[in-house]
């Protein structure tokens, strides 16, 4: 990550900590209707796990968190392109040097992908470093006669299908915080210390499995890689391509976790949540009098809303009011996932009210959660087709209304993994027999996220 530099780290001492626990509002929530919660508050590890966090280091800087602001204002004002993307469900044991390479690695050749094709600047962000709880449709889940709870993500309970690893445990909060450090530290020195150089845009393609896209970004490649030469015969400073920004983020569904990792900014007074530099707010929990949208209505990071295909035009006009008040550019993200059937008529009537209000609103799409199938063997997944259909119809409603189409928030991995279906070297129901890894939603692999970027970047520079 690059920042401009800060002299400005939140203050973790237990003044500030105090502060945090005085702060007006912040713990409003607490008397609010809250959905998608673990059972834990009586466990007998509850209290010890959010002392705990309360003491911590914050992982992200209130300093970075307002550099994010001023990129994604830039964004809602058309001059940059949000790309976001990550896994569904991180786990623990998938917190290793090799997969978090991997997806580093695709995020930036599809921001490469973006760049040159569309010459915008774009803003990379991981749902990484902290996408480790997760709301679902169900409270339990029945195998063989036998239901457990839920699993709901590594920061609540386990994968395995047992009553022990189902079990609700705070203690969970603190591993995925140590766990989001680990992360977080491997990506800023993958970005900071010359792994992500634009001089090594070829390097970022090797290793992954030759293919139809693989091959689309050699070519790019090659061409970026001339236009270097040729400025370093020139004599360019090459200062600025030897380093990356790139954000964290994830739900901030668990708000136990997210309130006790919140530290008030010693030069601003106010809070941050120091968990990610952007957070958002799920489908599930967007309730405007719910929890959620209290908590994180008071915290000053940028903030995201999912909207799904119910949602109504005063409904997004209340979220603005009750989470951009001050209509602060960089402040708000909506983050539509309608479905490839519904886009085109659900969102023109959200963006026009949206827009004749005077707000100011980052548009993203999520192509992937209003688009997800059984397979006929079983298997919770999407048509690639589907989901690329939703991003155009998404660059459709933008480019009849005029407003600018802001990014593209994705369920992808670095990994060769089976569990969407389609794609130029197509995936089909039985490779998800061997190749099927998710613990929740269905992922791009990496040739389908390559594929995704050269179609997003055909429609950003109005080529498709
Ligand atoms: O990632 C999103 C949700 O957690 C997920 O789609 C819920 O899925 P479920 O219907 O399997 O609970
Ligand atoms: C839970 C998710 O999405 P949504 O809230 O849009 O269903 C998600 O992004 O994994
Ligand atoms: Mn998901």
């Amino acid at each position: 990550m690059t920042y401009t530099p800060v002299d400005n780290a939140v203050d973790s001492s237990s003044a500030a900590r105090q502060g945090a626990a005085d702060y007006p509002g912040l713990d409003d929530w607490r008397s609010l209707p809250i959905a998608q919660q673990p059972s834990w508050r009586d466990h007998p590890g509850y209290d010890a796990a959010i002392a705990e966090l309360s003491m911590v280091p914050p992982l992200v800087f209130a300093g970075e968190v307002d550099i994010l602001r001023d990129r994604l204002a830039a964004a809602a004002q058309g001059k940059a392109f949000l790309l976001q993307g990550g896994d569904c469900a991180e786990t623990f044991d998938g917190a290793t040097a090799d997969k978090i390479s991997a997806r580093v690695k695709t995020i930036l050749q599809m921001a490469v992908v973006l760049t040159y094709g569309a010459s915008l600047p774009v803003i990379k962000m991981g749902r990484m470093a902290g996408q480790f709880a997760k709301p679902r449709s169900s409270n339990d889940e029945t195998r063989a006669g036998q239901t457990l709870p839920a699993y709901r993500g590594d920061m609540v309970n386990g994968y395995d299908f047992t009553p022990e690893s189902r079990e609700h445990n705070p203690a969970r909060m603190v591993r995925a915080y140590h766990t989001s450090a680990s992360t977080l530290n491997l990506i800023r020195a993958f970005t900071q210390g010359g792994f992500a150089d634009l001089r090594l845009v070829h390097h970022w393609n090797k290793g992954f499995t030759s293919n139809p896209a693989h091959s689309r970004y050699e070519s790019l490649a090659r061409e970026i890689d001339r236009a270097v030469r040729f400025m370093d015969a020139c004599g360019a400073d090459f200062e600025a391509l030897k380093r990356v920004e790139f954000f964290a983020s994830h739900e901030a569904l668990l708000l136990d976790y997210e309130r006790a990792l919140t530290r008030i900014d010693s030069r601003t007074g106010r809070p941050y949540d120091t968990s990610g530099h952007f957070l958002w707010i799920g489908e599930r929990t967007r309730d405007l009098d719910s929890a959620h949208v209290d908590f994180l209505s008071k915290v000053r990071n940028p903030i995201g809303v999912k909207l799904g295909p119910n949602t109504k035009p005063e409904d997004a006009l209340a979220l603005i009011d009750k989470l951009d008040p001050e209509r602060e550019p960089g402040r708000l993200t909506f983050i539509t996932r309608m479905g490839a059937q519904n886009i085109r008529e659900k969102l023109p009537p959200l963006v026009e009210r949206v827009t004749a209000s005077g707000a100011q609103v980052l548009w993203v799409t999520d192509p992937m959660h209003g688009n997800t199938v059984t397979s006929p063997n079983g298997y919770k997944t999407r048509n690639f087709d589907d989901v690329m259909d939703e991003v155009r119809g998404f660059f459709e409603v933008h480019s009849s209304l005029g407003t600018f189409p802001g990014g593209l928030h994705v369920e992808m991995t670095g990994d060769d993994v089976a569990e969407c279906l389609g794609g130029a070297d197509p995936v089909d129901q039985e490779a998800f027999l061997e190749g099927y890894e998710s613990v929740c939603d269905p992922r791009l692999n990496h040739m389908q996220s390559l594929e995704m970027a050269f179609l997003v970047a055909g429609a950003l520079s109005r080529k498709d």
